[in-house]
């Protein structure tokens, strides 16, 4: 599977993205510099997480206007596999590549910790490696990741599977007391309408070797691999 990493700055997950798809699709991932006006031909484009332009404004809306994101955009019209993490998610949301918006986190504290997550659709192009173990624990760290939409488009996602994983506790009951941040219906990620761009606030990157406390992580980018494949 070939990637590539969209790079804004201010960014610092984007080091870690690119070692978890180098190491997992076994191929070297394209870095493409924010200003560039062309994505070479890839299967799957990230915007992974930070604090690009510092949050200047809204988190991620600096860099929804740039030119790469113009780019994705159209790989992402086109059917191209999209993928947001964390800052990335604020940015695709400001993009109107999904919908809804990242919210100032319900306590209005910076959360750095580690949380369980449940994958609630486990049959798409991101998740269909999580049915046999939907939920695990995996690292959160954000200011605004209290994801709020209105009502009708909460029953689209939720009517069309559109949900990708539920903050929840470690036995998978997605109560309020598991939700970090305040977002409506639990909600810590979701795929579009086409089920081919998914935004989270969890880090997958940060949870690929037992090093990081799991692997779970992995099976985002080993379901990417079989979705190309
Ligand atoms: N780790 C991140 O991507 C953080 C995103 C954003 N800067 C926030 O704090 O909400």
């Amino acid at each position: 599977m070939k990637s590539a990493v969209i790079l804004f700055p201010g960014l610092n997950r984007d080091r870690d993205m690119l070692a978890a798809l180098e190491k997992i699709t076994g191929h070297k991932p394209h870095a493409i510099w924010h200003g560039d006006a062309e994505l070479p031909k890839v299967d799957l484009v990230v915007v992974p997480g930070g604090f690009s332009y510092g949050d200047y404004l809204r988190a991620g809306a600096i860099a929804a206007r740039s030119p790469a994101l113009a780019e994705v955009k159209k790989h992402a019209d086109a059917g191209g596999l999209t993928l947001g993490v964390c800052n990335g998610f604020q940015i695709l949301t400001e993009a109107g590549l999904l919908p809804g918006a990242l919210m100032r986190n319900r306590d209005l504290k910076f959360l750095c910790k580690t949380i369980h997550l449940k994958a609630e659709n486990t049959t798409s192009a991101f998740t269909n490696q999580y049915a046999e173990a939907p939920v695990f624990p995996c690292p959160i760290a954000h200011h605004d990741g209290n994801y709020q939409v209105d009502p009708d488009g909460l029953k689209e996602l939720q009517d069309n599977d559109r949900i990708a994983f539920r903050y929840c506790d470690a036995d998978g009951n997605t109560s309020q007391a598991a939700n970090p941040n305040g977002s409506i219906d639990n909600i810590a990620g979701i795929l579009n309408k086409r089920g081919n761009v998914l935004g989270m606030m969890p880090h997958p990157e940060n949870l690929i070797e037992k090093a990081h406390g799991g692997i779970q992580g992995r099976f985002i980018f080993e379901s990417l691999v079989k979705a190309v494949a």
